[in-house]
C-alpha cells in the first residue's frame, strides 16, 4: 500500500489565488495590503525564503517592503524600525525572520510588534489569544498544517495527534490548534520516552524535530496522516524530519519535502496579512484563511 501524497504546492498554490482575488477587491475600495520583511544578517536559507516570501507576495497584489539590516545591527535599531512599522499605516503585516542574531531578545523584539500587524502570530498577546480561544493572529506553519489536515480528513475530533517537537513557533501552536479541533493531543520532545510507541498509536503525526529522516517508516500506524514540517539540507537535497520512502508504506497520506508544508507556510502569510488588513479596517474576517 502506497500513502497518498499531500500536495502543499498546489493547495498553496490555490489559496494564492484566493487571497489575490480577495486582494483585487481590496484594491477596488482603495486599500492595498503591505507586508513589511525584516532580516537581520546574512543567513543563506534566511536569504532564500525572504526572497520568495517578496515575490509571492507582489504576485498576489499587495506591497512588499524588505528591511535588510546588518548582522551587528544594535538592537535598538531594529527596535527604532519596529517602532516606525508599527505606525506606518501602509503596513499591515510585519514578519521579523527568525532566528535573530545572539546579541538580541528575540522575545523583546518580537513583542515589540504592533499585536494587529503580527502576521507570524508569535507575540505573546496573540500566543495568549490562541490559547484561550480568542480571535488571534495564528502562526503560519501550524495554520498550513491544520488546512492541510482538514482539507484530508474533514473532522479532526477525537483523532490521536502526536506532534514531535514543541517550539514557539511550530510544536506549541500546532498542538493548541489541533486542541481547538478536538483531537486529542500528545506533545513529544528531546527528553519523550518511547516516541516510538507513542507515535504507533498516532492517527495524525506532525514532525517539526529539525532532524533529516528522524521519524523510521515502522512508527507509523498503518493508515496515518503524516505531516512533515522539517527542513533538512543534506548531501542527497532538502529533506523532512520524515523518512518519507519508508513512511509512505504505511502511511495513509503523507506531505513531500519540498512541496509540502514549506509552501503553506508563506501562502498562510499572505492570508494572515490579509485578515490583518481586513481587521485593521473593520471588515469582517476573509472566509477560509483564518482557522
Ligand atoms: N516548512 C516550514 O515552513 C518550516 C519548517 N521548519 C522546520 O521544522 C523543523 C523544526 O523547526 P523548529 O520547531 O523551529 O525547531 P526547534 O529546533 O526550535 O525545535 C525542535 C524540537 O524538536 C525536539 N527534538 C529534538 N530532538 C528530538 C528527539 N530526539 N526526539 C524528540 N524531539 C526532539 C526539541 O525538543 P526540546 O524542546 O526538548 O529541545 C524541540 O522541541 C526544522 O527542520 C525547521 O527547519 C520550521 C519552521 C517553518
Ligand atoms: N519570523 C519567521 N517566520 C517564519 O515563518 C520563519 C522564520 N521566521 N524563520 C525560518 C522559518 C522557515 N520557514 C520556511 C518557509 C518556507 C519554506 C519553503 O517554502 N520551503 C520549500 C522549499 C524551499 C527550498 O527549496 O529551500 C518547500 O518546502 O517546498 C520553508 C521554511 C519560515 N520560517
Ligand atoms: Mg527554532
Amino acid at each position: 500500500m502506497t500513502a497518498t501524497l499531500i500536495d502543499g504546492k498546489a493547495f498553496a498554490a490555490d489559496l494564492r489565488a484566493r487571497i489575490a482575488t480577495e486582494v483585487e477587491a481590496m484594491k477596488a475600495q482603495g486599500i492595498t495590503p503591505g507586508l513589511a520583511v525584516v532580516l537581520v544578517g546574512e543567513d543563506p536559507a534566511s536569504q532564500v525564503y525572504v526572497r520568495s516570501k517578496g515575490r509571492m507576495t507582489r504576485e498576489v497584489g499587495m506591497n512588499s517592503h524588505e528591511h535588510r539590516l546588518p548582522a551587528e545591527t544594535p538592537q535598538a535599531d531594529l527596535l527604532a524600525l519596529i517602532d516606525r512599522l508599527n505606525a506606518d499605516p501602509a503596513i499591515n503585516g510585519i514578519l521579523v525572520q527568525l532566528p535573530l542574531p545572539r546579541h538580541m531578545d528575540e522575545a523583546a523584539v518580537i513583542n515589540a510588534i504592533d499585536p494587529a500587524k503580527d502576521v507570524d502570530g508569535f507575540h505573546i498577546l496573540n500566543v495568549g489569544r490562541l490559547a484561550t480561544g480568542q480571535k488571534a493572529m495564528v502562526p503560519c506553519t501550524p495554520l498550513g498544517c491544520l488546512m492541510l489536515l482538514r482539507n484530508h480528513l474533514g473532522s479532526l475530533s477525537g483523532k490521536n495527534a502526536l506532534v514531535i517537537g514543541r517550539s514557539n513557533i511550530v510544536g506549541k501552536p500546532m498542538a493548541q490548534l489541533l486542541l481547538r479541533d478536538s483531537a486529542t493531543v500528545t506533545i513529544a520532545h528531546s527528553r519523550t520516552t518511547n516516541l516510538p510507541d507513542l507515535c504507533r498509536q498516532a492517527d495524525i503525526v506532525v514532525a517539526a524535530v529539525g532532524l533529516a529522516r528522524f521519524v523510521k517508516g515502522d512508527w507509523i500506524k498503518p493508515g496515518a496522516t503524516v505531516i512533515d514540517v522539517g527542513i533538512n539540507r543534506t548531501d542527497d537535497g532538502l529533506v523532512g524530519d520524515v523518512d518519507f520512502d519508508a513512511a509512505k508504506q504505511t502511511a495513509g497520506a503523507i506531505t513531500p519535502v519540498p512541496g509540502g508544508v514549506g509552501p503553506m507556510t508563506i501562502a498562510c502569510l499572505l492570508a494572515n496579512t490579509l485578515t490583518a488588513t481586513v481587521r485593521v479596517n473593520g471588515l469582517p474576517d476573509p472566509e477560509g484563511l483564518t482557522p
